[in-house]
């Protein structure tokens, strides 16, 4: 399979730099400390993992890299950028132009092929058709789904519909992919063989941030964050094979 180049692969500036970083969710008088003081950098290239039991902060985490929701307290810097003080377009442009997402749940547009959900954020970017249109194949053929480019989500397997979702986070060529559980949905047939894909983007310059319950699959990364009770507690390094 061809293999893109990824935008961060030969700096050396880290993708994700979090210093103390805390959320507070408010529910009246309630307050959730959901996050305390957490500090970690990812250098480009790599692929961390993220577990702890439920309720430890893990999503709520993932959501402030994606810059999908704020923090309270603490820094985050990605790929250099400050993020404290974004308004809402700005951090959708900059979701759009860095950072690819893979959930548990697909997240595929139904009533689009299997090509236009994957066109979708390179024409969020206004490109021209042309090179959407190359992008998209490069992308489809990299998770070897380009045989499938007019069909629907439905007419695929959750397996193929993962892949597709994995195309399309990867087609902008972002500084970093953000994965929450991608094999919650799939046996484990179909996830093992997602994890490989994973491991194989990694292998060509992806740098990827994975949540995930299962200890198999954090093995696949060279670094796995150990969240409780919303603090860090450790930071594991793996030889991986
Ligand atoms: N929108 C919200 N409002 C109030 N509290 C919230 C909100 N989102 C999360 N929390 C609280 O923050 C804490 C961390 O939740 P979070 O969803 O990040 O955990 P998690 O580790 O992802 O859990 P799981 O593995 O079950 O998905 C929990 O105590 C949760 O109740």
């Amino acid at each position: 399979m061809p293999q893109q180049q990824h935008q961060t692969a030969a700096t050396n500036q880290p993708v994700v730099q979090v210093s103390g970083l805390g959320k507070e969710f408010r529910q009246g008088p309630i307050a959730t400390l959901a996050l305390q003081d957490i500090s970690f950098s990812v250098m480009p290239g790599e692929f961390v993992s993220i577990s702890g039991p439920s309720g430890c902060g893990k999503s709520s985490l993932l959501h402030i890299l994606g810059l999908m929701d704020g923090y309270s307290s603490g820094d985050y810097l990605l790929a250099g950028l400050p993020t404290k003080s974004l308004g809402t377009d700005q951090r959708s442009q900059i979701r759009n132009q860095h950072i690819g997402f893979v959930f548990q749940a697909f997240n595929l547009i139904d009533s689009m092929t299997v090509f236009d959900n994957v066109a979708l954020p390179l024409r969020h970017r206004g490109l021209p058709e042309k090179v959407v249109n190359e992008q998209v194949s490069a992308s489809l053929q990299q998770v070897d789904m380009a045989h499938r480019l007019s069909f629907y989500p439905a007419q695929l397997s959750g397996g193929q519909q993962q892949r597709v979702a994995i195309a399309r986070a990867i087609v902008g060529k972002p500084d970093l992919l953000l994965v929450d559980e991608p094999t919650g949905n799939l046996d484990s047939k179909n996830g093992d063989a997602v994890m490989a894909l994973l491991t194989q983007l990694n292998r060509a310059g992806a740098t990827i941030i994975m949540v995930t319950h299962d200890s198999r699959y954090s093995a696949c990364a060279q670094r796995s964050l150990q969240l409780l009770d919303g603090k860090l507690v450790a930071s594991v390094m793996r030889e991986v094979a």
